[in-house]
């Protein structure tokens, strides 16, 4: 490749947050017309690299070029105007504020009329941005609030489209989407790569990221490992190269068999709530009961409204001895344990430490009396951020620093430190590396085996699959499908009862 064809050169980028080194020397190259892949295990140092591209912060050292001119952003205005937008892993918008205001955030004065904004003026360019990435369903004028958290999503694809990137960076952020914002995302890759732009796609799916990508960069612990192009992509090869030793391909449950057991630990009696209407089912003990089906099919809601997050409109949600669970606190009383998709929001408080998120569930446990023994919890979150190989500089670093797979294995942690009977888990591998993926699904059948119950809620369906004694689609916010591990189910099977 010539000079000609680059659009963006790092050299030697080094980056330190105190002790953790997230770059050390890493050069990558962006060419017109690419969709370049960005793989590593969690924490290896992609945002971190791909958010000093897009001047949300600086590096310590190194150089960038764009289009063969030094570029040294000093802020994410002036990386925007130079052509470079990112969407980020987790939430980058405002709920308080309408749509539009979330894709003009910052960029008011486009509207403003001595000094008066023109609010129709604003809808309607922000009702465009929408119709032009194919999110038209969404009005610009309603609070961002009201929309759900992959539509979030897309008002962040349509802010950053808005613009005319030259390069679009994709941090992280097809598994936060639906089936549908997926396809809107691969489309817009696709065109920017017809148009001779180009795109920085960061995904821990390697059969995404094969399917998507011309060429993948490979990062491992914040080196330059290597850089493949297409005819040379191989799985395998690129799991040896991310972790640096083999790694098995099929990391999910290995036997046919469904749990027998009929002991109910947790129930839906005809529960209706927002989107789902009338579901009924048993979660039996030492059972991974696996639900499936669309983003928009309920699933997120059900996993909510069995933790007593969200109270149903109709029926009720059981507890094994039949008592009623309206609330979170009724929930853990019976050692019931949620994650959700929504993780920096609903999972996490983000701005707190690690001790205290892995804490947090179980002071309880951890005090005498009105005292709590710091060694206690010291050794606690010792013992399962270990467990989890959280990567972290000391357990009094706060989440937010944390990268996101590593947010994530926190979430985790907090749950099995707890001792939940019950584990409530929606999309749990989510921007998980392929490495610890399979020590979680490991876990979740270890848990299976000690008596304890799983919903697992999931957008992928090998996972389902693969995890669970018995699975259940939901369609439109109903039951349209239930099978059991025996019944030989392939995906083919399950999309015929989604869609
Ligand atoms: N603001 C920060 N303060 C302290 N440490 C940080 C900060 N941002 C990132 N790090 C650390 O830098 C390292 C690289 O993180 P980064 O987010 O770049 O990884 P990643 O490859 O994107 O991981 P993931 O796949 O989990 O998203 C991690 O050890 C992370 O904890």
């Amino acid at each position: 490749m010539g000079e000609q064809g680059l659009l963006l050169k790092t050299e030697e980028m080094y980056k330190s947050f105190g002790i953790t080194k997230a770059l050390k020397g890493v050069g990558i190259e962006l060419r017109r017309g690419q969709i370049l892949g960005l793989i590593g295990e969690n924490g290896s140092g992609k945002s971190t690299l791909t958010s000093i591209v897009a001047a949300i912060q600086p590096a310590d050292s190194g150089k960038m070029y764009l289009e063969g001119q030094p570029y040294e952003p000093s802020d994410t205005m002036e990386a925007n105007e130079k052509g470079i937008c990112m969407i980020l892993q987790e939430k980058g918008t405002f709920d308080a504020l309408t749509v539009a205001k979330n894709i003009f955030v910052g960029k008011e004065n486009l509207f403003c009329k001595k000094g008066i904004l023109d609010n129709r003026a604003m809808n309607r360019a922000a009702q465009e941005a929408l119709d032009a990435v194919g999110a038209d369903y969404i009005r610009a004028s309603m609070p961002l609030g009201a929309l759900n958290f992959e539509d979030r999503k897309l008002v962040e694809v349509a802010r950053a489209m808005y613009m005319k990137p030259k390069i679009l960076i994709v941090d992280e952020t097809t598994t936060a989407l639906s089936r549908n914002g997926r396809d809107i995302l691969y489309e817009i890759m696709k065109k920017m790569k017809k148009e001779g732009k180009s795109v920085i796609f960061i995904s821990h799916d390697i059969d995404e990221l094969m399917e998507i990508c011309d060429t993948l960069t490979i990062l491992r612990d914040g080196v330059y490992i290597d850089t493949l192009e297409k005819e040379k992509f191989d799985a395998g090869m690129i799991r040896k190269l991310m972790v640096g030793r083999e790694v098995a391909e099929n990391y999910y449950r290995s036997d046919c068999e469904s749990s027998k057991n009929k002991e109910v630990v947790l129930s839906m009696d005809h529960v209706s709530a927002r989107e789902l209407k009338d579901i009924t089912f048993e979660l039996h003990k030492g059972e991974i009961l696996g639900f499936g089906g669309l983003a928009d099919c309920g699933m997120h809601i059900l996993g909510s409204v069995a933790f007593g997050n969200i109270e149903p409109d109709l029926g009720r949600v059981l507890a094994g001895d039949g008592s009623i669970i309206a609330s979170p606190r009724d929930a853990m009383g019976r050692k019931i344990a949620y994650i959700s998709k929504n993780r920096d929001q609903e999972s996490l408080m983000v701005a707190s430490s690690i001790r205290d998120n892995i804490c947090c569930a179980s002071y309880n446990k951890l005090s005498q009396g009105p005292f709590l023994w710091p060694k206690a919890q010291d050794a606690f979150v010792d013992r399962w951020a270990g467990e989890l190989e959280i990567k972290m500089q000391g357990l009094y670093q706060y989440v937010m620093e944390l990268s996101g797979g590593n947010k994530q294995k926190v979430a985790l942690a907090k749950w099995l430190g707890f001792g939940a009977d019950i584990f409530i888990l929606d999309c749990p591998t989510r921007g998980i590396d392929i490495g610890v993926k399979s020590n979680i699904y490991a876990l979740m059948e270890e848990l299976r085996s000690q008596g304890k119950s799983i919903i697992l809620i999931s957008e992928e369906l090998p996972e389902v699959i693969g995890m669970s004694d018995r699975t259940i689609i939901l369609k439109d916010g109903r039951i349209s499908g239930e099978f059991k591990r025996e019944d030989g189910l392939t995906e083919t099977l399950l999309i015929d009862y989604m869609v």
